[in-house]
């Protein structure tokens, strides 16, 4: 993008915000007049300056305008923008017009920030609303979710009409490369573009007329004003461009047209602020009512796009086998139909039974990909973990608390399972400091006192080493051996560990991915046991369980999971959920602060500190860059050990060797460090219950799961504890909710609203497909039924043949990196 294109950009973002803050006096745009007065000399020197004083003149002239009137200029001053930016880039070939104007863009916008749509699934929106929300951006290649024969998946594109080695890359830049990349390139929304006549026409909607050509005319000057006349019956109604001349080359008098644009009337004259422009002459001229938009880029318009998605899908029919069999499909369309639908609907509601089908389908794929992978080789019988030789009792005799309700129902559930031969598959879930680790220790004594090995598997080294430590305090005296696997641990260390563990001398093992590595061999593994925490994928798991004759399988997750986002990830997991707190535990007050703050903060420090309590302080950076005024855990620990002179600071951060990192965290743990200044390496896990303080600088650079976790670092003993968010952000959706709740479900939830679940589930960084359809926060219905689906599935594979064989050929470890 050249200069000018960007500060057009920024002009075009500046009137976008101004428009969605109700025209507020302190605009945007005014803002933005101030900051191009400021920026204009140098920018002078870059570009020719003529466009920059327009674009100041714009950006003033409507700055000073009253906020209805501004309202009411909006649309116009999108089109001058585009104008100028069409200006600015390279002209588009010839015949491509664009498609989607500003204003339409930035209704998409509009409505993706304001939520405002519904899903089709739902009962149908306007057929102008997207289907549902078909998130932004979610067009991203990758392993695609559809059972697509490899004939449709591997053919070029450049057989296509109007494809040629230029056109082709303009579309692989968008990640498109083969006919299904187009099939799976779902529309970002739809327009409505049924016909109208001029008397049906409201001011302000966006509509499609019909109509002829009876005058074009241009304005002279710098913005070119266009103007088609178009008549209907005795009516005539004004269709208006900015600077697309082209428009009066193309579509003479006499010819019939479809424009389609937002309406604007004054009294009772109506005009036409047109988008789109299509000939009406020709053979039958039969025409689409509900057209899709596609996400675009500068050379590539949606309308090309919607002409090469046509090609494809008109020249695929058939192809697309549908894996259910007769009777199942009932419920659901069938399944080309449904690809053909949701490219080019007949109508509203084949486009809501499209949508539903094809994200039941991309659900119920990812639930089984994940199901297959999770499973193993072979279904072998487990071992039944069932002798009480009094150990479990032992441990819960030893702790310093009783169990909660929920602790004592989970663990129930556990040796429940555990006594039996089916293989538990079990998720528990509980929010940060629910108390999961003893819950872990219970399943494992059970796996011991049955004559079997137990590892437990954790994210990080200090969370491994944590466990280990609190294994053993609790475990030892009942007579286990235990030992502590590391990647960062020596050679010999090692070997010895991995011998013992070989011959069946270790009883309990605890350590990070280092346990899945090959030179790793149990003796007789009968539980194994992962600490999620967000941070393993699937293929971890199942590949710690295949160290043993089928062990048994638990998994510990912190963050509580949405239910539709479980199903999808876990849903072939039995659920645990620990749902009560240790009793005693007070909400971690939560403020938010500005630099301004940082004197009464520090006072805060001091006195919390007096009283012998702990504070962290976590900063989004290890050291200072010239490249960022955030600020760096090495800064802020130097000055405060400048403002607290007598107190021991010490740093923590991921660069440290394993040996210095443990040395501070037993020093922390021990009551020895006062403040530890840290990156986000105390995130997961870390238990020091006399820490009541956390201090998050630069607080709005973390993701919501992560400050929710950040905070449960303190909260864990029976004090008062806090956490001030420190922030220069004016405002934010995330630290709001994070101050308002401490219920981890709804910040889980809020969470997947704002991040979107690619990010969430990780699905990325293990191979696994992305959603591209589903919205897991709105489409729960369908998820729960492609899980219901799933299931049966899984228990009568002989009779889903057709749904596994659609399902492995698209995820074998050739396609998506996982083995
Ligand atoms: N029933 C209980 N009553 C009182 N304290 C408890 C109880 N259960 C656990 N604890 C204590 O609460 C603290 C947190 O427990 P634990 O570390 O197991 O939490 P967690 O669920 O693993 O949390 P996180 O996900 O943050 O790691 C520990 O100090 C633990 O000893």
């Amino acid at each position: 993008m050249n200069t000018l294109r960007l500060v057009l950009a920024n002009l075009r973002k500046a009137a976008v915000a101004e428009e969605r803050q109700g025209y507020t006096n302190t605009g945007a745009l005014g803002g933005f007049s101030v900051f191009l007065n400021g920026i204009l000399p140098r920018l002078e020197q870059l570009v020719p300056g003529r466009n920059l004083t327009l674009m100041r003149q714009i950006a003033l002239r409507y700055a000073h305008m009253s906020p209805l009137k501004r309202r009411e200029a909006f649309p116009a001053l999108l089109a001058e923008i585009d104008g100028l930016t069409e200006e600015a880039g390279e002209q588009r070939p010839a015949g491509e017009e664009r498609s989607v104007s500003g204003e339409e863009r930035l209704t998409a916008e509009k409505r993706s920030v304001s939520g405002e749509e519904q899903p089709a699934a739902a009962g149908g929106p306007g057929v102008c609303g997207r289907p549902s929300a078909l998130s932004p951006g979610g067009h991203g290649k990758g392993a695609g979710i559809s059972g697509f024969p490899e004939k449709v998946k591997d053919s070029s594109l450049q057989f296509l009409k109007g494809v040629g080695p230029e056109r082709m890359k303009q579309l692989q830049g968008l990640g498109l490369e083969t006919a299904r990349d187009l099939l799976l390139y779902f529309p970002r929304r739809y327009e409505d573009r049924r016909l109208r006549s001029f008397e049906e026409l409201r001011d302000g909607e966006t509509a499609s007329v019909y109509g002829t050509v009876v005058y074009g005319q241009v304005s002279p000057g710098r913005i070119k004003v266009i103007k088609l006349g178009i008549e209907q019956g005795r009516h005539v109604i004004q269709a208006v461009w900015f600077n697309r001349t082209y428009v009066l080359r193309q579509y003479p008098v006499g010819t019939r047209v479809v424009v389609t644009g937002k309406i604007q009337c004054q009294r009772h004259l109506c005009e036409i602020l047109a988008a789109d422009i299509e000939s009406a002459d020709g053979e039958g001229s039969a025409r689409d009512e509900i057209v899709p938009v596609y996400s675009e880029t500068a050379r590539l318009s949606s309308k090309t796009l919607r002409g090469i998605v046509r090609q494809v899908v008109d020249r695929t029919e058939g192809l697309f086998p549908e894996f259910l069999g007769a009777g199942a499909g009932e419920k659901w369309m069938e399944r080309a139909q449904a690809y053909r639908e949701i490219h080019f609907p007949r109508s509203a509601e084949s486009l809501a039974l499209a949508r539903t089908r094809l994200v039941w389908e991309e659900v119920l794929f990812l639930q089984l990909a994940v199901a297959l992978l999770r499973r193993g080789p072979a279904d072998a019988a487990s071992p039944a973990l069932n002798r009480d030789t009094g150990m479990v009792a032992g441990l819960l005799a030893g702790l310093p608390f009783g169990l909660t309700k929920a602790q004592e129902r989970v663990i129930g559930e556990i040796l429940r399972d555990m006594a039996g031969t089916k293989g538990m598959a079990r998720l528990v879930q509980g929010d940060v400091g629910s108390g999961k680790t003893v819950v872990a220790m219970a399943a494992l004594l059970r796996a011991v006192e049955s004559g079997y090995q137990g590892a437990m598997m954790a994210p990080t080294e200090i969370l491994a080493e944590q466990h280990y430590q609190s294994l053993e305090k609790s475990l030892t005296p009942l007579g286990v051996k235990i030992a502590l696997l590391l990647g960062s641990q020596s050679r010999s260390l090692r070997d010895e560990t991995l011998r013992r563990l070989a011959l069946g001398q270790v009883q309990v093992v605890v350590g990070t991915h280092a346990l899945i590595q090959e030179s790793v061999s149990f003796r007789r593994l009968g539980l194994a046991v992962t600490d999620e925490q967000h941070r393993f994928g699937v293929r971890q798991r199942s590949l710690l369980r295949g160290k043993g004759e089928s062990p048994h399988v638990l998994v510990l997750t912190a963050t509580p999971i949405p239910r539709t986002l479980a199903l999808t990830l876990y849903g072939d997991l039995q659920l645990s959920v620990i749902d009560e707190m240790p009793a005693g535990r007070k909400p971690v007050l939560t403020r938010r602060l500005s630099e301004r703050g940082r004197p009464s903060l520090e006072k805060f420090m001091e006195e919390q500190m007096s009283r012998g309590r702990q504070i962290y302080v976590v900063c989004p950076l290890v050291q200072g860059s010239e490249m960022s005024d955030l600020v760096s855990a090495e800064e802020r620990a130097e000055a405060l050990q400048r403002r607290f002179p007598q107190q021991r600071i010490a740093l923590l951060h991921g660069r440290m060797k394993g040996g210095e990192k443990e040395a501070v965290m037993h020093e922390f743990q021990r009551g020895g460090i006062h403040i530890l200044v840290a990156t986000t390496v105390v995130e997961v896990g870390v238990n020091v219950p006399n820490a009541s303080v956390m201090v998050i600088e630069g607080a709005e650079r973390f993701g919501l799961a992560q400050l929710h976790q950040l905070r449960g670092r303190v909260g864990r003993g029976s004090e008062q504890s806090y956490c001030i968010l420190m922030s220069e952000a004016k405002s934010s959706r995330r630290l709001e909710v994070l101050c308002r709740t401490q219920d981890g479900f709804k910040i889980a939830e809020e969470d997947l609203r704002l991040r979107g679940p690619g990010e969430l589930m990780g699905t990325r960084q293990h191979g696994l497909p992305e959603l591209r359809l589903t919205d897991l926060s709105r489409d729960g219905l369908l998820v729960e039924q492609a899980h219901l689906f799933a299931q049966k599935v899984l228990a009568e594979p002989d009779r889903y043949q057709a749904v596994l064989e659609a399902v492995s050929g698209l995820y074998d470890s050739g396609k998506t990196g996982i083995h």
